[in-house]
Order: C-alpha cells, then sequence, then structure tokens
C-alpha cells in the first residue's frame, strides 16, 4: 500500500452467493486517497464480486468494510452512495427510452427533492462532457456504445463522489472508443478522485493505475506499486493460464 492511510478498505473479506458458495476466501484491498487501484484477475477470480461487497450489494460473511476508518460494513448501498461512493457496474446500464438528460438526473436520485442542486450537477456534468450536451435530448438507446459508456460514466459522477468503484469501463467498445473511456478516468484520476478498478484490459489498467492487486481463485495474489509490476505483467499474466 502507498504511504497514505487507505480510503477504503476491504479487510480479510469472506462472501459468496449463498451459504455454501465460497467466492471470496478471506480477500483483503486497500484504495488509497486520490490514487487509482486496480484488481486484476483471470475470469470467475473475484474482481466484480468485490466490488458488490464493497458497495454495499453482497453482505460479507466474514471481514470488514472501512471508509475513511469508520466500519460500513452494515451500511446499504444508498448509504455508501451518501456518504460518497458510486459504482460502476459493468454491461449497459443506461435506461434506453430516457433521455440522455433523464439518465443523469436518475443518477442524482438522491438529490431528488432538491430540484436545484440537481439541476446544478447535471448542468455541471454537461460542463465537463460537452458532448453530451449535444445529444441531451436524445434517447439514450440510440447512443453508440462509446457514448453509452461515456454517458454511464458521467451519471455515476452527478453525486460528486470521492470514491469511485469502476467495473470493466472498456468491456465490448471499439478499440478507438476504449482510449476515449481511459482518457476519461485519466481526467478522473487527474480531479483527485479515488479509483478501484476491475479490468481484464490489463495493459492499459496498469497505464492508469497506482497500485496493483491480483486474485485468483477468490484469494488474494500478489500485490505492489504499479513500477513493481513494471516488465512482470506478462509473466502474471501467463500465470493465470496455468489456474
Ligand atoms: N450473481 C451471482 N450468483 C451466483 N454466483 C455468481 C454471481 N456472480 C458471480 N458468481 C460467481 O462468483 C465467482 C466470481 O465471479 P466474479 O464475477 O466476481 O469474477 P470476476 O473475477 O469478476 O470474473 P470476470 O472477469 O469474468 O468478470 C464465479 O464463479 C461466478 O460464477
Amino acid at each position: 500500500m502507498s504511504d497514505s492511510a487507505p480510503l477504503l478498505q476491504m479487510q480479510d473479506v469472506v462472501a459468496g452467493y449463498s451459504d455454501s458458495d465460497l467466492v471470496l476466501n478471506h480477500v483483503t484491498l486497500e484504495a488509497a486517497p486520490g490514487k487509482v487501484t486496480a484488481v486484476l484477475g483471470p475470469n470467475g477470480s473475484g474482481k466484480s464480486t468485490s466490488l458488490r461487497v464493497l458497495y454495499g450489494f453482497l453482505s460479507p460473511r466474514e471481514g470488514r468494510i472501512l471508509l475513511d476508518g469508520s466500519d460500513i460494513t452494515e451500511t446499504s448501498p444508498q448509504e455508501r452512495l451518501e456518504l460518497g461512493i458510486s459504482l460502476l457496474p459493468q454491461g449497459r446500464s443506461t435506461f434506453p427510452e430516457m433521455t440522455v438528460e433523464e439518465n443523469l438526473e436518475l443518477g442524482g436520485w438522491l438529490w431528488r427533492h432538491d430540484r436545484a442542486r440537481l439541476r446544478r450537477a447535471v448542468e455541471d456534468t454537461f460542463e465537463r462532457y460537452p458532448k453530451l450536451a449535444d445529444l441531451r435530448k436524445r434517447h439514450a438507446g440510440s447512443l453508440s456504445g462509446g457514448q453509452q459508456r461515456i454517458l454511464e460514466i458521467a451519471r455515476t459522477l452527478i453525486l460528486d463522489p470521492s470514491v469511485l468503484l469502476i467495473d470493466e469501463p472498456s468491456v465490448g467498445l471499439a478499440p478507438v472508443l476504449v482510449n476515449e473511456v481511459y482518457q476519461d478516468l485519466e481526467a478522473l484520476k487527474d480531479d483527485g478522485r479515488t479509483i478501484l478498478l476491475v479490468d481484464q484490459n490489463v495493459q492499459a489498467a496498469a497505464h492508469l493505475a497506482d497500485y496493483i492487486y491480483t486474485l485468483a481463485y477468490g484469494k488474494n495474489d500478489v500485490h505492489g506499486d504499479t513500477e513493481a509490476f513494471e516488465g512482470q505483467l506478462g509473466d502474471v499474466i501467463r500465470s493465470w493460464l496455468r489456474i
């Protein structure tokens, strides 16, 4: 872990989708403030499940989740959202029949009773993403895959979260759009947001990340500063082929 105290921590978590099922077997992850922490690993190693536990969609059977040192293990996803944690889930999550603007407003649902604040947040987002502003009245379902992904990222920012949990940001996108998405994530890093990134795109994630964890079979494998992985990522990936 880097020098600063971690902002978000998953400590020694055991979790599964049923009583008999063990998906995370004593997994520990820590995200330092203002840094990008990547969680890499082969299919089925428990990366997305870790994000679900961190966001509160799945309760751990053992272990704790800490935000800035406070135990949030028992808090709901809505409370975590209020505390400044946002999740960008894997796969399509826009509402296709609703406009770009309505999709953004839904991202700010917590502020629905404060219309002025919500409107301001939507307009701030359009300022940050001028291309989305041009599309504001279009149905999300009519946007290209890349535009929809940018809309999804923009929607996770509406509440101005300090921690972003990002699951497979570039999956299913054409290579030219993949670059656009990672440039956007780079800008979020420059904002000083804390990012925990789960990714199959190992090279792009490593390029962005300050710190890397790898998981295998639902357990921690190796972890360290990204520089420590320099020249070794190929070996790490090859080791997954033997799993
Ligand atoms: N909703 C679910 N119900 C039951 N089992 C699940 C569910 N989601 C995932 N699993 C199982 O949990 C294990 C870990 O899955 P998870 O999606 O966390 O892995 P992953 O590392 O993110 O994989 P990928 O890179 O393929 O997305 C897998 O065996 C998977 O089949």
